[in-house]
């Protein structure tokens, strides 16, 4: 039997807007079980996700190949729907992989990404959902491209509210336009945090990643919390706090051995969502013979 595992993926990284994106260590996974009349998805991840051929996981299968037989298939998923942790990129790749193991045809990763991208809408978590780590991504020429990079050694902490946020609800708040002197101060931060990360410099991650103009600053509003976590954390010497993706899941970078205190303090500012530590993932979608 054919198992396929893609990983969550925190996307954005404060200023990385619709480009950054990391693989993290919650997985959806799909075991592919026997041929049927039609499809089938088994899932426990309630009644706003259907269990035929209208699940993203089956429609993104057949909008790489639209003569896929139709088979059983049972789904389990560690991350949670609209929170930020990329749940509907995972529900999207792990529907490519499927059509991979199932398909007589071929498929090259780049061919992957831009049927991905189109059916998420922006790159910035489908690639890490497909090629794991760190990825720097955009579309260009009408085709999405992506930079596979290593990220800095520093723990990962989440914060997951207990209420959903979609993508579309949190990207309605965003503005039409920028000001000019704007746009290109968030795109030189944009730049400087890449080149921070990428040269491992923790100083300067902790100072840019919370320097967003794109996004954040418009979502606020919808997510009171950041603003709590991200002082807490400069008052333990976390390495920066941003929302991930759309949200409301915030993310820290911050050392393991902080990471108690950190929670201690949020409990007491009366956050009562989940925090889980996260590890990145490097290897990112992939099937196997179990
Ligand atoms: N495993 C899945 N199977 C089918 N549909 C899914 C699955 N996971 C997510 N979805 C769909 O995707 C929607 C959530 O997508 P949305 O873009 O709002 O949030 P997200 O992907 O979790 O967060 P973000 O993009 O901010 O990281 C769900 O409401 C559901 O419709
Ligand atoms: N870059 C996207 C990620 C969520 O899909 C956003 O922030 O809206």
């Amino acid at each position: 039997m054919q198992k396929i595992i893609v990983p969550a993926s925190s996307a954005n990284l404060g200023p990385g807007f619709d480009s950054l994106g990391l693989a993290v260590d919650r997985y959806l996974t799909l075991e592919v079980l026997e041929k049927m009349p039609n499809w089938q998805i088994e899932h426990d991840l309630g009644p706003e996700v259907s269990h035929d051929e209208t699940n993203l996981v089956i429609k993104s299968a057949l909008t790489l190949d639209k003569d896929l037989t139709p088979h059983r298939i049972k789904m389990n998923s560690e991350i949670p729907l609209a929170r930020g942790l990329g749940s509907s990129s995972a529900a999207i790749v792990a529907g490519l992989k499927l059509a991979q193991v199932l398909s007589a045809k071929q498929f090259s990763d780049q061919e992957l990404l831009e049927v991905a991208t189109k059916l998420e809408g922006h790159p910035d978590n489908v690639a890490p959902a497909l090629f794991g780590g760190l990825t720097i991504s955009l579309i260009v020429n009408e085709r999405p491209q992506t930079i596979k990079a290593t990220f800095p050694e520093i723990g990962l902490l989440a914060y997951i509210p207990d209420f959903e946020l979609e993508t579309k609800v949190s990207r309605s708040v965003l503005p039409e336009r920028l000001e000019y002197a704007t746009a290109v101060r968030a795109g030189s931060v944009g730049n400087a945090l890449v080149a921070a990360l990428l040269t491992d410099d923790l100083e300067l991650v902790a100072e840019l990643i919370e320097q967003d103009g794109y996004h954040e600053p418009y979502r606020e509003k919808l997510v009171p919390h950041l603003k709590i976590l991200r002082e807490l954390g400069h008052k333990v010497g976390a390495k920066g706090t941003y929302l991930s993706g759309a949200g409301p899941t915030v993310m820290t970078l911050i050392a393991p051995e902080k990471m108690a205190s950190f929670i201690k303090a949020a409990r007491e500012h009366g956050l009562t969502g989940e925090f889980t530590q996260l590890a990145v993932d490097q290897k990112g979608a992939r099937s196997e013979e179990i």
